[in-house]
């Protein structure tokens, strides 16, 4: 067995949550891979009021969101948070930020004391300062080395790319990217 099987394995014992938001199914389905190793809850973050369809628009109003500090309503409740120990986090890159839904999560969700392991998708600019953010935003959590992958190019008109060979190298890397858990 190699140590991530292991480490698949113990973490089927403990309580799981995964969380994550996804516009185009790319961190969906990083969310999925992880999903299908370590077991646990799979909780995909829906707002209220959702977002235009259309790329410009949706670009336009998170540089919105993000220069007031509005925070999204979320349509998405989470039962009885306190039973969970690790809280898998994933979210894509937003204007080089942590989209604003994700910091309605936070905001709203006591994670105190909860290991996170953050994972994040992005147009090829990485995750900027997504993880940097979620650190601060919880301080009480232990969050782990984050996990980042490239994902779809909306503005090209690249939507989803995790299938064939990008989903058995996603496999690959969220193992390494997990080793701080073993
Ligand atoms: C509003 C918006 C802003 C984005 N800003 C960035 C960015 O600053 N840097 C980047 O690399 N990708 C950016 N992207 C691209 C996404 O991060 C990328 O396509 C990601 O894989 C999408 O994940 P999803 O399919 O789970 O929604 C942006 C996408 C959207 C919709």
């Amino acid at each position: 067995q190699t140590p991530s099987t292991e480490l698949d394995e113990t973490l089927k014992n403990k309580n799981v949550l995964i969380v994550y938001l996804s516009r185009t199914k790319n961190t969906k389905a990083v969310a999925e891979i992880i999903h299908k190793h370590t077991g646990g809850t799979l909780v995909e973050l829906v707002l209220e009021n959702p977002y235009p369809e259309n790329y410009k628009a949706i670009v336009e109003q998170v540089a919105n969101e993000n220069a007031t500090g509005f925070l999204p309503v979320l349509k998405t409740k989470i039962d009885s948070i306190e039973k969970y120990d690790f809280v898998f986090i994933g979210f894509p890159t937003w204007g080089m930020q942590l989209p604003p839904p994700m910091k309605s999560f936070l905001k709203q969700y006591d994670l105190d004391g909860k290991i996170i392991i953050p994972f994040n998708t992005h147009a090829g600019y990485g995750v900027g300062s997504g993880f940097e953010t979620l650190k601060k935003i919880c301080k009480k959590c232990k969050v782990l080395e984050g996990f980042s992958t490239k994902g779809g190019v909306e503005r090209d008109g690249i939507l989803f790319v995790m299938d064939g060979d990008k989903e058995k190298q996603v496999q690959t890397e969220k193992r390494s990217g997990c080793k701080e858990l073993n």
